[in-house]
């Protein structure tokens, strides 16, 4: 039974989703680092939110980890790389919060304006200051939103009802989604010197780490106001501070901090026109259970059936999806076995072709599968889809796939070629009897060989009497022939045997194979 560790506060229908699916849970939260990487080699699934740092050091405890689930959606407390490195999936659930948050920033940006949180303090404290918190209306005035995904759209809908004119900036977002949005698509610094309210919606990356700083600051309307309810970071706080103290700014309103938990230690607290919420925007009891329940079902799925949803380094594949998709992951998998054990070193291209039905299917899926099969005999890691990709990419492998999706096809085939520093070597696969792999080509010779157990793949000459030869070599070891394939380029040219044995040949037996006449080499596969 796999075991998942809840770490950080979510809600109880989380561990009820478990229990359901069969799958044993822990609640633990508020570990520090080591507390957790003392109990994480228990599990194969960990189900956080923003407060859990899941590092390399966490992941490197992580012996039995399979997959990190994020009950919402920055990934950022996430060492992604290290993650996939070690074959670990990472998934969040990107749009169970949106509409709260999105909800957070507008009520942000509405208290910040008219001062609501300044004057509830002052009431309470007995006094009735009307001129001191007189605001500025929303009505009318521009927008800018940076970064118009999920949140962003949420907020520029809502603003737009308010009577706000909406400007936004997003590197990614085309023409045709900004006038479907209703926004006007314009460059970071016009919208700078443009927008009289600004609130940011990205993930934190490296382009927007301290995308708002004392230069960007200067660039600002004066009298604008900031809200940043993304991630701390976006935001330089020493620089916020200037333009609050100085009054550029009118006002700011950060739900996020660089460093999170803060404690009363961050000198913006001081600031009279700097209003904040404790990383609240996406604590609505809605959100919460939305989060939760999508968490542990996707988290369940991958562990019970393999299903990826919503992963962040893993292409996803749909339930329905997988049914048809397996069979075929099954062969590309397969089929890069075959030419990984046969490559030998020097590796520098994958190429990779999909004709037929296979090239409709899921092929960012295949692709990860065969070259989990094609690096599970070169590299000493253990490799699956999440880590393949990464480790190829650090060794400097190319990949290119294509796809031929001509109606005349066939079968569907998969072809993949390795291209070494010397030399490659071509195999190509379908599927016989609905999902049995098969091979049918090698190096451009035909050939037709079940692609399961232990094979002998033998380079010989195309000449009278080979097969005898082989048989009664492996006869008198005692090594039964499941099936025994040939093929040739042309009579008497290129030839190749592929032999299915019940047992795998010793090194000392493959010698000898090797050594008969009219054989070139002889090779192992394990499939
Ligand atoms: N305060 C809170 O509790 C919450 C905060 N968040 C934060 O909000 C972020 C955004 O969430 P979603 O809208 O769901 O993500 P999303 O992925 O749907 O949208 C992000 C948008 O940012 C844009 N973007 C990326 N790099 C950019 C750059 N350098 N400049 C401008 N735009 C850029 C992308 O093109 C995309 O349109 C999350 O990554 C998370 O960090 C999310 C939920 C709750
Ligand atoms: O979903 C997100 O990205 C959030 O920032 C929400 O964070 P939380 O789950 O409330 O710690």
């Amino acid at each position: 039974m796999p075991a998942v560790l809840i770490a950080d506060k979510m809600s109880a229908r989380a561990v009820e989703i478990f229990h359901e699916r069969g799958i044993a849970v822990e609640v633990k939260t508020g570990l520090g680092k080591e507390a957790l990487c003392a109990i994480i080699g228990q599990y194969d699934g960990l189900a956080i939110r923003s407060a859990t740092n899941v590092d390399a050091d966490v992941l490197a405890a992580a012996s039995r980890l399979k997959v990190v689930g994020r009950a919402g959606i920055g990934v950022d407390n996430v060492d992604i790389h290290a993650a996939s490195k070690r074959g670990v999936i990472v998934m969040n659930t990107p749009y169970g919060n949106t509409v709260t948050t999105a909800e957070h920033a507008i009520a942000l940006m509405m208290a910040a304006a008219r001062m609501i949180p300044q004057a509830t303090m002052s009431l309470k404290a007995g006094q009735w200051e009307k001129s001191r918190f007189q605001g500025v209306e929303l009505y009318q005035k521009t927008l800018g939103v940076i970064g118009t995904g999920n949140i962003g759209s949420l907020v520029i809908a809502r603003a737009q009802g308010l009577g706000m004119r909406v400007i936004a900036y997003d590197p990614y977002l085309s023409k045709i989604r900004a006038a479907d949005l209703g926004v006007e698509l314009v460059e970071m610094d016009t919208l700078l010197a443009r927008a009289d309210f600004l609130t940011v919606h990205t993930p934190l990356t490296d382009a927007t780490r301290n995308l708002f700083r004392a230069e960007t600051f200067a660039k600002m309307k004066p009298g604008a106001i900031l809200v940043n309810a993304a991630r701390g970071c976006i935001v330089d706080e020493a620089a916020l501070y200037d333009a609050l103290k100085s009054g550029h700014l009118r006002a700011a309103a950060l739900d996020v901090f660089c460093k999170e938990p803060v404690h009363g230690d961050n000198p913006l607290l001081e600031l009279d026109n700097f209003i904040c919420t404790p990383h609240l925007g996406a604590s609505t009891e809605e959100a919460q259970v939305n989060v939760a329940i999508q968490v542990a079902e996707q988290i369940s799925a991958y562990l019970l059936r393999g299903v990826v949803q919503n992963a962040v380094n893993l292409p996803s594949v749909k339930e329905e999806e997988l049914l048809l998709l397996q069979p075929y992951l099954n062969l590309g998998e397969r089929l890069g076995l075959v030419l990984g054990q046969l490559a030998g070193s020097g590796l520098r291209e994958v190429v990779i072709e999909y004709a037929g039905e296979v090239a409709e299917l899921n092929t960012a899926a295949l692709t990860t599968a065969i070259l989990k099969g094609i690096l599970q005999s070169a590299l000493p890691e253990t490799i699956n889809a999440v880590n393949a990709p990464v480790l190829a990419k650090e060794r400097g492998i190319g990949i290119e796939t294509r796809k031929r999706e001509s109606a005349d096809e066939l079968r569907a085939r998969i072809a993949v070629t390795l291209r070494m520093d010397q030399g490659e070597r071509v195999a190509v696969g379908t599927l016989v009897h609905e999902h049995q792999a098969r091979l049918v080509q090698l190096d451009g010779i035909d050939v037709e060989m079940p692609l399961a157990g232990d094979l002998l793949y033998i380079q010989n000459r195309d000449e009278p009497g080979l097969i005898g030869r082989i048989g009664g070599l492996l006869g008198a070891a005692g090594i039964n022939i499941a099936q025994f394939h040939l093929g040739r380029e042309k009579p008497a040219g290129a030839a190749l045997s592929f032999i299915a044995v019940d047992q795998p040949l010793t090194e000392v037996l493959l010698e000898q194979v090797a050594s008969l006449p009219g054989v070139l080499a002889a090779r192992m596969l394990r499939l």
